[in-house]
């Protein structure tokens, strides 16, 4: 539905300040996240404004600034690192004469990529047809306020009419479709569940090393790229830890900052999945300079899901990158916070199983003494 950059598409960059900070962080996010979605980034304009123009997003000027370096550089494609209304994305593209895509478009698309199971692709295409559904609505109304609804009776509303109940029907079709393998997931994590083994997911934005930490963890295959978005299904494995017995660790999707809602809608059963650890690994790219920032984007995720709660630890990977020790950090209570690690070479790897350990065994010990204590009635 929604068009994709077929590889090779030139883009151009749009980045405009608001005085919210971190710009060149933001511009290098979007470039590899343009560049994930299979286009070759061709040029950036950057811009100041106090707020977004209602009709443009951007002033006049320097609409007509970007048209001309899309012109010169013959881009294919203008990519805005924002969320852009329908109405502004139609603006735009009549006056650029090029084709304008938004953050959350650019986001659903790789995403649209990526997707490999047969629930992740329902996912998409629900989280797509959404997206989709909002802009015609908002688009139709944008319409009626502007021409009093004159031509826009007859054959054109039709045709809006009958998308829109396909639209309508499609989204039903997938919904019960997701809703019965959310059925059949949650009797599988249910036996999980019994069998008492502590469950751990590894969290973090994307491309924080997560996918890289589980293979050296598990030795499993999973696919590990300097791509955003390289997971997107969930995938568990049994770790052995000794003394400790088995846990349940699962590689989950990457998150980023200002996640398009339908995607964290459409994605609700797999982000649930994560919600019902015991343990999160937050990993975090400790090399990054908007390291805090990618911190505090997750945990905002987190709290959307309801996991915001859960007992967290920190991984702090790339640290051959950062020249930082190997490390286990606490806070002033002894409560572990923090393991500083490299998941590609493998420095602190111990760290971090030895911590795991300790909690399986914690885990353990509870689960004795609960079964121990009679019940309450
Ligand atoms: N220097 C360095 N690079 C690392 C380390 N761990 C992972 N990487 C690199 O970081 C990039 C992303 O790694 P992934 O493991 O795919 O990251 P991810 O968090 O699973 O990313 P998504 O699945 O896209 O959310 C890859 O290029 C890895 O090689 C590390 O310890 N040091
Ligand atoms: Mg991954």
């Amino acid at each position: 539905m929604l068009e994709r950059p077929a590889s090779g598409t030139r883009a151009l960059l749009v980045q405009v300040d608001f005085g919210q900070g971190g710009i060149e962080e933001r511009l290098s996010e979007v470039s590899l996240l343009a560049e994930s979605a299979g286009a070759t980034v061709v040029g950036v304009v950057q811009g100041r404004r106090q707020a977004p123009d209602p009709a443009h997003y951007v002033g006049k000027g320097k609409a007509e600034e970007i048209g001309l370096v899309a012109k010169m550089n013959e881009a294919d494609i203008v990519i805005f690192n924002h969320d852009i209304t329908a109405a502004q994305q139609r603006n735009l593209e009549r006056k650029l004469n090029c084709r304008v895509v938004d953050r959350s478009a650019l986001i659903l698309d790789i995403f649209a990529l990526r997707a490999k199971s047969h629930e992740g692709k329902l996912q998409v295409e629900l989280a797509q047809l959404q997206h989709l559904s909002t802009r015609l609505v908002r688009g139709w109304t944008h319409l009626e306020r502007q021409k009093g609804g004159i031509g826009l009776r007859g054959p054109g509303e039709k045709q809006l009419e009958t998308d829109r109940r396909l639209l309508g029907e499609r989204v039903k079709l997938l919904k019960d479709r997701l809703a019965k393998l959310e059925r059949q997931r949650s009797v599988r994590r249910r036996a999980r569940e019994r069998r008492d083994v502590l469950s751990v997911s590894l969290v973090g934005y994307t491309n924080a090393g997560k996918s890289t930490l589980f293979n050296a963890l598990t030795k499993a295959g999973a696919y590990a790229a300097d791509q955003l978005f390289a997971t997107l299904d969930t995938t568990s494995r049994r770790l052995y830890l000794g003394e400790a017995g088995n846990i349940v660790l699962s590689d989950t999707v990457g998150f980023i900052r200002d996640l398009p809602h339908s995607l964290v809608a459409a994605f609700h059963a797999t982000l649930e999945e994560t919600a019902a650890a015991d343990l999160l690994l937050h990993v975090v790219d400790s090399a990054s300079e908007d390291r805090e920032g990618q911190i505090a984007a997750v945990n905002s995720v987190l709290e959307e899901i309801g996991a915001g709660t859960l007992p967290q630890i920190q991984v702090w990977n790339k640290i051959d990158a950062t020249l930082a020790s190997p490390e286990v950090q606490q806070d002033a209570c002894g409560k572990i916070t923090r393991v500083l690690l490299s998941a590609r070479t493998g420095e602190g790897l111990e760290l971090l199983r030895q911590v795991l350990t300790d909690v399986a065994l914690e885990h353990k010990a509870a689960l004795a003494a609960a079964s121990e204590s009679p019940e309450p009635f």
